[in-house]
């Protein structure tokens, strides 16, 4: 077979936490993470902006594998401001450097510089990255089906909650849903891409929507580009969503945030 994106990233990570590990012993990570700032509540704020509007993961995304460089004025304090003032519930930080051209103090820098609960966007395939999520000050980690067996998603969950985060389980396809389902975070976020191909499509959260039961938040990812987009999602049975792109191209990434959440479907 051959390699995919996905299989790129992972081998990569792989290397790069192995020299992490050697750099930045795990003992000196957990106290860091025992002094970090107290958590904030990532799923409590969703449901709370849910009940009367959207609520929003806005991203903090310089580049992608897909789409090269996406914003080249970026500052990540700056943006997350811009987002908050603009009505994002949360946030999302892409601290993945190979590939998405993040670094891990932006975590710490977008979140500090605002009130918003803020979650670690990279690719987790170690407890030891879900520590150092929280010694950054994540208030929550994102666990990629696609890229886990069961028994990693679980080991990987059990440590993010026992360090109070939230977890954002992130599924593409059926099966993913139903192995997610079996874990026990109430975040369970569709992937409009597909990781492996790129290919994007709103139908990956109308089809997935109706099976996702109502204890869940339902949170679709990716693609989206208007207010019409978050109409239509709304519609399928999201009421939360995760946007990077077409926020981060916007000069005014305030008033951009501010525009795409205006006339919510009621809920
Ligand atoms: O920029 P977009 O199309 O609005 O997508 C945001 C977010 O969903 C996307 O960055 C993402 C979703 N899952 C991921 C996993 C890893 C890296 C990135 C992602």
């Amino acid at each position: 077979m051959t390699e995919t994106i996905l299989d790129k990233i992972k081998a990569h990570k792989l290397t790069e936490i192995a020299s992490d590990k050697a750099t930045m012993p795990l003992d000196l990570i957990e106290g860091a993470a025992r002094n970090a700032d107290p958590v904030r509540p990532f799923v409590d704020s969703l449901r709370r902006a849910q009940t009367n509007g959207y609520g929003l993961i806005a991203e903090i995304k310089k580049a992608s594998p897909s789409k090269g460089l996406i914003r080249a004025d970026f500052d990540p304090a700056v943006l997350a401001t811009a987002y908050e003032r603009g009505g994002a519930t949360c946030l999302s930080v892409l601290t993945d450097m190979a590939f998405f051209k993040g670094a891990k103090p932006y975590l710490s820098q977008a979140r500090g510089a605002t009130m918003l609960p803020t979650l670690r966007k990279d690719f987790m395939f170690d407890p030891y990255q879900v520590v150092e999520a929280r010694s950054l000050h994540a208030d929550a980690i994102l666990l990629i089906m696609a890229a886990l067996d069961d028994g990693q998603a679980a080991e990987l969950e059990a440590c993010a909650m026992e360090w109070g985060m939230d977890v954002l389980i992130e599924v593409h396809d059926r099966a993913e849903l139903d192995r997610a389902l079996a874990l026990k975070s109430p975040l369970i976020g569709v992937n409009n891409r597909d990781l492996n191909t790129f290919e994007t499509s709103l139908d990956v959260t109308r089809s997935l929507a109706a099976h996702v039961p109502d204890d869940r938040l339902l949170v679709s990812e990716s693609g989206l580009h208007s207010t019409e987009d978050l109409k239509a999602m709304a519609e399928a049975g999201a009421r939360s969503f995760l946007i990077g792109e077409a926020l981060m191209r916007e000069e005014n990434v305030e008033a951009a945030t501010a525009r795409i959440l205006a006339d919510p479907v009621p809920a």
